[in-house]
């Protein structure tokens, strides 16, 4: 198949248990990341040596953990989801086989090889939120890609998506024909 063949999904990750391994400037990164989206993101993080900064960074959102152990002394059946950040491939090539032997979907900072999905760019206004894959291929194209939608999406996004919300529930009939009067009412809103 031509092109990115990565399913994109927009996950709950309050419902969700994520795992991040690492204590490190990256785990702190992976960590701001789903705490941006939200936070109150259920996230537990292990690593003998946590970085200063990760642990002030943490003490504000009572939905994160943070563990002082070796990644081996944790239960995976705890979680959904495992974030790698510890830099040694030989620990991340023990990440993956923990993740697939708990059925975890597992991401490992920059190794691509071993991972089951990526992260992506994100652009959000409100409501809205538009997700970015190079499928691997660039990320500082993903970046930039996040940097011209953040600039020129509207400021009023969030009350476009309230307005058509209220018309949304308003309507009644059947699923063709709210299409049909939702299909009418768009039209013309992004030119
Ligand atoms: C495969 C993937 C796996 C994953 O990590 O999930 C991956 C892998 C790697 N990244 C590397 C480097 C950089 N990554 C960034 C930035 C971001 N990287 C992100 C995602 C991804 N990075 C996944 C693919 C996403 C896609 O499909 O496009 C973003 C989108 C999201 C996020 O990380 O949260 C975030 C932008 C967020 C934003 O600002 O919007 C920058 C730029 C910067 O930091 O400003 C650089 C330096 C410039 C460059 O190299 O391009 C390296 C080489 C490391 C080395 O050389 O040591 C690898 C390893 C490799 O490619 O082998
Ligand atoms: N720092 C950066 O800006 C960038 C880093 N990278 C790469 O990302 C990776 C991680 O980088 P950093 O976070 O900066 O490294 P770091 O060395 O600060 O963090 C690694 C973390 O892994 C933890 N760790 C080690 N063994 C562990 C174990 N057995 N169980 C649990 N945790 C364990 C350490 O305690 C430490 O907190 C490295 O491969 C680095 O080359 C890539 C691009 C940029």
């Amino acid at each position: 198949m031509e092109g990115n063949p990565l399913f994109p999904v927009f996950l709950k990750i309050d419902q969700l248990s994520v795992l991040v391994v690492g204590g490190g400037e990256i785990a702190l990164e992976k960590l701001e990341a789903l705490i941006k989206n939200d936070p109150k993101a259920n996230v537990t993080l292990i690593s003998p040596v946590i970085d200063s900064e990760v642990k002030e960074f943490t003490a504000s959102y009572s939905s994160v953990k943070i563990l002082e152990k070796e990644f081996d002394q944790i239960d995976y059946s705890l979680f959904n989801i495992m974030i790698g950040a510890t830099g040694d491939r030989n620990i991340n090539i023990q990440l993956r086989d923990k993740a697939k032997q708990y059925n975890l979907l597992v991401n490992i900072a920059d190794m691509p090889d071993l991972c089951d999905f990526y992260l992506g760019s994100t652009v959000k206004k409100g409501d809205l939120k538009i997700g970015i894959s190079t499928n691997g291929k660039s990320p500082i194209l993903a970046r930039r890609m996040r940097e011209v939608l953040e600039d020129i999406l509207p400021d009023n996004t969030q009350s476009i998506i309230d307005n058509l919300k209220s018309i949304r529930d308003s309507l009644t009939g059947s699923f063709k024909e709210k299409l049909k009067t939702l299909d009418k009412i768009t039209e013309n809103l992004i030119k």
